[in-house]
Formats: C-alpha cells, structure tokens, sequence
C-alpha cells in the first residue's frame, strides 16, 4: 500500500475540509447511515467527488479503509472501538508523513481528512449501532419506521396535513420513469405499452427485508391477490388495474397501492405517475394534458421529493417534470433531478447535463442508463436469476466505465445506485425533518378524535366482531319470539279456515246449486231421494278429503314460515346487509325444500282413515253445527252488505228492484227468442240491445240478482241447520249427517285440520325451528373470516362511522406513540450529532 504525502490530520479539521471539498450537505454523516455499507456509500460518493481531482490518493485510503473493516472484532466496546479509530488515524497520519514525497498539496491533504473522517465518523456510528442493544441507531430504521407510520396515516386519513414525505416520479411520456423504478426494484413489473398504460397512481412502498431471501409484491387493498413472488403477475394485474380506467378518461386520481418486500430494495415510498403528454390522441380526452398536469400537480406539494425524471436526449428546456418542480420548488430543494437514456447522447453532453449549470438543482443530478440489454431466448431459460439489477448495473457501469475520464468528476452524481442511496438519503433527511411537525399535527388530530369519541359513544367501543354476533343473537331471539305464531292452535285455525272455503266451495257445487235441493230433508218424495242424498254426502266427504290437504297444508305452513324469515329480514340492521339477508332467506328455503314433501307425504298418510269413514260424535257434531252456522251467518251479513251497496249505487231499492225486474223480462225475451229460434229459424221479436238503463247498473243488478240467490239458499240452509232434523241424538244420526252437509263436511275438515297440525308440528315446524337457527352458525357465520365480519359490520352505516372513528383515534394514539419514541430517540442521538461536529 502506498500513501502520499499529507498533512497530519485531526479529529477537529473535520468540517473545515468537508465544507471546502464535499460542498454537499453533510446531514447523512452526522445523522444518517450506521452501517459499513453506509460508510461505504460515504466513501464511494467520496471517491466521485474528489477522484478525478486528488488522483490516486483515494485509491490507497480506500485500501486502508477495507483493512479496517476487515480487522474490526465484533465484540469492541464503543470506547474501544472510538480508541482503535484513533489509533488507525495516527498510524495513518504518521505513515503518511513518513511518506513524504516531497509533495505539499494542500488538496491532497484535504481529501485525505475527508476520506479519513468518514471513514471513522460512519464506523463510529456504525459500532455504536452494532453494539449497543439497548438502545438501537433510530436513525437507521427512520425511514423505515416513518414509512410504516406514512402506511398507517394513509390508510386514516388522505388530507395534506397528516401526510410524510414520498418521492413522486414525474416526466414525460416514454423519459424513462418506468425503467428507472424498476432499476430500483431490480424487477420487470410496471405495466408497459403504447397506449397510456399508466392511468392511475401508483403508490409504490419498499420493505428492505434483510433476513429474508424472499422477494414478492402485496396489494394491501386486494388482500385476495397474498403474496405475489412472480414480479410478471405483478405487472398484469397493475396493467390491468390501469387499463381499468377507459381510453375515454385516461386517468384517475384513485391511487394503487403495492408493497415491494426484498433483501435487495432500500426502505423507499414512491409514486409514480402517469407521464406528461404533449397532445392527447384521438381516441383521449381533449383535456388530457389538463388532467395530467393537475393530477402531478397534487401529488408534487410540499412535503413530497420530487424526482424530475428528464431523458438525456431531449433538451432539458423542454422537461415538462422541471417546469412543473420548479414552479412548486423554485430552488430544487426537494427536487432530485435523474437524467435517463445517458447512453442516447455523447459522453460529453452528458457530462455537460450532469453538472447542473442551467437549471441548478440543490439536490443535483444523477445520471444513469437504465435498460436492460436485451437477452435471447437461450439466455432467459438459462437465467437464474430473475432479478435484473445486475444486468442493468453491469451496462450502465459499462457505459460509465468507458467514459469515466468524463464522468468521474466531483460533484458529477452517476449510477443507479448511486441514486437509489441518495433517494434514501433524501427521503430520510426530509422525513427526519418533518418529525416535530407531524408529531405536532398527529397530536391534534388524536386529541379531537379522542374527544369525538367521547362526545359521541361515551367512549364505548364496538368491534365487527361484537356486531355480527349481536345482528345474529337478535335474530334468533325474534325467530323464537315469532315461533308462538306456528303453535299447534294457530296452525290449526290456518288450516280450519283454509279448508273452511274448500267446504263452502264444495257445498256450492254439490248442493247450493242443485235444484233439488229444497227437498233435502223431506220425507218419502221419491224412491230413490235418501240414495241420491246419501251418495251426494259419500261424494262430498271425498272431494274434501282428497283435496291434496297433504300438499297443500304442508305449502301453506311452509309459506308462513317463507314469510316470517322475509319479514325478519326485511327490516333493519338487515335493511343494511342485503347479500346476508339473501343468504338467511336461502338457507331458510333450503332446509323447507328438504322437508316439504316427506312432510307432505307424512300427513296425507295421516289423513288416509278419513277418505273412506269418518266417525263423528255429538260434541263434535255440535261444535261443526254450531261453527257452519256462524260460517253462515257471516256470509250473510257479506251477501247484505254487498247488496245494499249495490242499492246505494244504483239509487235505491226501488230502482235496483226495477232494474231487477228489466232484467228478468230481457231474459225471458231471450229465452222466447232462442226457442224461436230453434223452432221456426227466424227472429221476430225486436233487438235485445236496446237498454233502458244505464250498462254499469245493469251489471250491479245483475250481482244483485245472484247475491239475492245465494241469500235465499243461505236462509234455506241456516233455518235447515238450526232445526232439529239437524240434531244428533234424536235417532239415525247418519240421516242427520245427510240431511246437513254442511255441519258434517264442517266436522270433517276440523278432524283433518286437527290431525294435519299434529304432523305439520312434528315433521315441519319442530325441525325447522330446530335446524334453522344451528345452520345460520355453521352455513353463515363460521364461513365469516375477518374480512367478511369486518365488510359485513360496514354495511351499517351507523357502526361504520362508530367503527371508523375509534379506528382513526386508535391508529393516531399508535402512531403519535411512535413518533414520540422517534423524537425521544433523536434527541438522545443529539450528542452523536455533536460529536461529529468536533472532528
Ligand atoms: N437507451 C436507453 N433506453 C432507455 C433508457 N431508459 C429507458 N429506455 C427506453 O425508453 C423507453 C421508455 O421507457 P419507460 O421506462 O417505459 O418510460 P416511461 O417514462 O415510464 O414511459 P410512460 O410510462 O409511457 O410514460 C423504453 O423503450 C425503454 O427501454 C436508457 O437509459 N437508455
């Protein structure tokens, strides 16, 4: 190892020589780094800035500087390691004053100290960090742990105030942002195309992961996605995601969100955005330039870095990315400018864009040349190793490499990675910065949300979890509240009153309409007049008995159960979860599904004894008379109450008895007509059609007319059953039976309702009430993950905004808690930072 000669250094000329030869912020010295990669860095941006005008100094401290690090034991102390650094500092100013070459250059002696005090300023700071557990560099993990609270501040809250600092990517159209994220990343994965594939934004978060060889991508919003290792289903489903937006629009302000996990990534957040366009195309909207520049316009405000993505073959004049910084950062304090497609101008135009003289930045320029060289076929099979950083480093270090007596000047920033460390460093400084701030603006917003959750739940906390358990113990405890109305009375009645109008139905047919029917219960009228009765009653009892009483008892039960879980839920909270309400009517129909024709067959067997004999005993008889008889009565009342409507209507008893009377002459005159007819084949009377009244009257007439009927028979009847031809007991009670159909079809469907409500009970209604609410748990609520409780408790809108709002004060409190330690870490790292500045 050669060392030239220099001027002892000390640990106290550090920031006069760093001021004089860096001219760059020393912020990443005094606060950031801690690592020998750090130091490394430091070292490395050292070497660009001082090796083209100190020569081959460097090159033996960088040598010195390896052999430190390949000596330092891991166990030192931080004194003993602060003793060693000092002792390698004097070994080394010693060696080079022995070393004298007669040379006196002032300049060489400043690199040196630089070089020298970096190299312990990092290692310092580095073995502070390696050895001290207890209390770990907090500016190391920084970017890191404000980017986890950044995810945290997001996810509550999108106003300007609560937001840190991310690198937004901006340029235009096919400048190279694309390529140079993916530098970052090491990975193909950002949608490529023609056609405008960027249309949203995409918030792009890193997570160095340096115990994990695992690299894989995560859409926090579409957790249905998990971890997606394959960077090129990463890339379709963001394509997809974009081109979701249509051509007619273009863009949307609606953000993507994708966390890049990987040993290779640095801790970053960026967002990347769509490109600036000259003109919009023909098929895009005429205002798209307008849209593109509002949309960057949002995401370049303060705090946000701004990373100017420029391509080195257009004139820079003309870079849509830095008029737009500088009208938002007039002096580039936080716009770092990359200047891409190096390799697309000459060697010395390059140089000449990079030194930064027309537009100067105050964070600089950095170079790079970020395309892949293409790979054959053969060489992508071949290929183990997905990551593409290497082939990108290997070309660009190339193009670099060949022309580095133009490109290794100080203050000349070049390199992917070179500008992935100073975007870490940026972003870090200008997070650091904004701590006091935000922790400020977080403590407001946690205080008033604390005390909105006071004012408005007493500070009761809910959890979906509580929700969805509530919604289902109610609707149980309703279903077993409705339960009483399928009790085996009420049951029976639905049944008594649906065969009630079967009965009526049947005596109308068999009887209210037969001519004979005024002889029913006359003695001796002809031979054959108790056979024709009996066998009318044998035909009767049948019609009811084998009137699919099974299937249609069965339907009707299962119907009012159909109702009861509808109008469950019909209401509220359910009025709020439709898919779940649909899922419980379901599953309520697939359970009756099952159960109604075994149920049905079940009670038609039951009722089988009935079809040929039905048994009847006194109190059964009086109980039917006496329930036909009000049957009867009550339609009566009806029949009178519809006729003196009708009355009313047409204008009075007399009138509608006129019209009656009119009416009965049409018909008689219709009659006379058609025997006419049938006799001679000619019509000699006039046209019917010639109305004295007015149509509608004669249609109410006419029902009049039939309501009169049905009165006259119900009075014949009512007078029969109230007889005592109609009594049991007085002799052959099957004649009685006969002589009142009525009475004993009445009997008879009370005896089939009774037995169909016993079979209903058991083989229906128990079993349902019974399987219904055990299927909600296991069908509806075990198939719930947290996800779906939680989507389903924000379907009520009430419990979102309570949900919502003890989330915000929860996440706040963790965050301002958070941000407290951080501050409380920065201010004991406060005597680090000073004894820097004594060197
Ligand atoms: N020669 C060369 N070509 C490059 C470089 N960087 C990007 N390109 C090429 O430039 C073209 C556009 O690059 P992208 O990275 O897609 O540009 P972009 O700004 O993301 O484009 P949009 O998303 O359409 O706005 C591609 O063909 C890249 O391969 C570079 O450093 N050198």
């Amino acid at each position: 190892m050669r060392f030239v000669h220099a001027r002892s250094i000390s640990f106290s000329s550090f920031p006069r020589f760093i001021g004089r030869a860096l001219r760059v912020p020393i912020a990443g010295v005094t606060v950031g780094g801690g690592t020998f990669a750090y130091a490394n860095y430091k070292f490395e941006e050292l070497r660009n800035k001082t090796a083209g005008v100190f020569g081959d100094i460097t090159d033996g401290l960088f040598d010195a500087w390896s052999n430190v690090q390949d000596t330092l034991p891991t166990s030192e102390t931080i004194g003993e390691r602060k003793e060693r650094f000092r002792e390698w500092l004097s070994t080394f100013n010693k060696q080079t004053e022995n070393d004298n070459d007669n040379n006196n250059d002032n300049d060489k002696d400043i690199a040196k100290s630089i070089i020298a005090s970096v190299a312990v300023g990092a290692s310092l700071d580095s073995n502070d960090n390696n050895n001290n557990n207890q209390q770990p560099n907090l500016l190391m993990n920084l970017t890191r742990k404000l980017i986890e609270i950044r995810s945290i501040l997001l996810s509550i809250d999108q106003t300007d105030n609560l937001k840190l600092p991310s690198i937004v990517v901006i340029g235009s159209q096919s400048s190279g942002k694309s390529s140079v994220l993916e530098a970052i990343v090491g990975h193909e994965f950002l949608p490529k195309g023609n056609n405008m594939v960027t249309r949203r934004p995409i918030e792009l978060t890193l997570i160095h992961t340096p115990d994990s060889n695992k690299e894989y991508g995560e859409f926090p919003s579409l957790s249905s996605y998990g971890k997606l290792e394959d960077f090129g289903a990463i890339q379709k489903i963001l394509t997809d995601l974009n081109l979701s937006v249509p051509s007619s629009e273009c863009v949307s302000d609606k953000p993507i969100d994708l966390r890049i996990y990987s040993p290779h990534v640095p801790d970053l957040t960026l967002i990347d955005l769509p490109g600036y366009v000259q003109i919009a195309g023909l098929d895009q909207p005429d205002n798209l330039r307008e849209q593109i520049s509002n949309l960057c316009e949002k995401y370049i405000k303060t705090p946000n870095i701004i990373l100017a993505v420029c391509a080195a073959d257009v004139d820079l004049a003309n870079s849509p990315a830095l008029r737009a910084s500088r009208r938002v950062d007039p002096l580039g304090l936080r716009t770092v400018g990359v200047i891409t497609k190096m390799d697309m101008v000459t060697p010395n135009e390059g140089s000449a864009i990079l030194s930064n003289k027309r537009y100067p930045l105050h964070l600089g320029y950095v170079g790079v040349v970020c395309k892949a060289p293409k790979r054959g076929i053969i060489d992508r099979l071949s290929d183990n190793d997905p990551n593409m950083t290497g082939a990108i480093m290997k070309r660009e270090e190339n193009y670099f490499q060949n022309n580095k007596e133009l490109f290794n000047k100080p203050g000349l920033l070049i390199g992917t990675d070179t500008l992935r460390k100073k975007l870490m460093e940026v972003l870090e400084n200008s997070m650091s910065s904004c701590l006091n701030n935000i922790t400020n603006a977080v403590q407001i917003e946690q205080e008033e949300a604390a005390y909105q959750f006071k004012v408005q739940y007493n500070d009761r906390r809910v959890s979906p979890e509580s929700y969805v358990a509530e919604v289902i113990d109610n609707l149980k405890a309703k279903l077993r509240d409705f339960q009483g109305e399928f009790s085996k009375p009420q049951v029976r009645e639905k049944l008594e009153s649906m065969l009630d109008d079967r009965v009526m139905n049947i005596l109308e047919q068999l009887y209210w309409n037969d001519v004979k029917l005024n002889d029913l219960g006359k003695n001796n009228i002809e031979s054959d007049h108790d056979n024709y009765w009996a066998y009318k009653l044998d035909t009767a009892r049948s019609l009811l008995t084998k009137s699919g009483i099974g299937r249609d008892s069965t339907s009707l039960v299962a119907d009012g159960i159909r109702n009861l879980i509808e109008a469950l839920t019909d209401g509220p909270p359910f009025s709020h979860h439709n898919n779940a309400a649909e899922r419980i009517i379901e599953l309520s129909h697939d359970i009756l599904r099952d159960k109604l024709s075994i149920t049905s067959d079940q009670v038609e067997n039951a009722l089988k004894p009935f079809k040929f004999e039905v048994d009847v005993e006194d109190k059964e008889w009086n109980k039917g008379r006496r329930h036909v008889l009000s049957a009867l009565e009550g339609e009566q009342k009806e029949c009178d109450a519809k006729l003196s409507e009708i009355r009313k209507r047409v204008g009075g008893y007399r009138k509608l008895n006129n019209i009656i009377s009119y009416l009965k002459s049409l018909d008689e005159r219709k009659l006379n007509q058609e025997a006419e007819i049938e006799n001679d084949g000619v019509n000699n009377n006039e046209p019917a059609w010639k109305l004295a009244y007015n149509p509608a009257h004669l249609i109410e007439a006419r029902q009049a007319m039939k309501l009169s009927e049905r009165l006259a028979i119900l009075k014949l009847r009512m007078s029969t059953l109230r007889s005592s031809k109609c009594k049991f007991g007085n002799g052959d009670n099957t004649k009685v039976e006969t002589i009142c159909p009525e009475a004993f079809l009445t009997v008879v469907s009370e005896k089939l309702a009774y037995t169909s409500s016993l079979f209903l009970q058991i083989e229906l209604l128990q079993s349902f009430f019974d399987q219904f609410p055990r299927e909600i748990d296991s069908r509806l609520m075990y198939d719930l993950d947290r996800n779906a409780i939680n989507k389903f408790a924000r379907e009520n809108p009430t419990i979102r905004s309570h949900l919502d709002l003890q989330e915000r004060k929860d996440k706040l409190e963790d965050v301002l808690k958070r941000l407290e330690s951080l501050l409380h870490l920065k201010e004991q790292d406060k005597p680090k930072a000073r004894r820097f500045s004594l060197f």
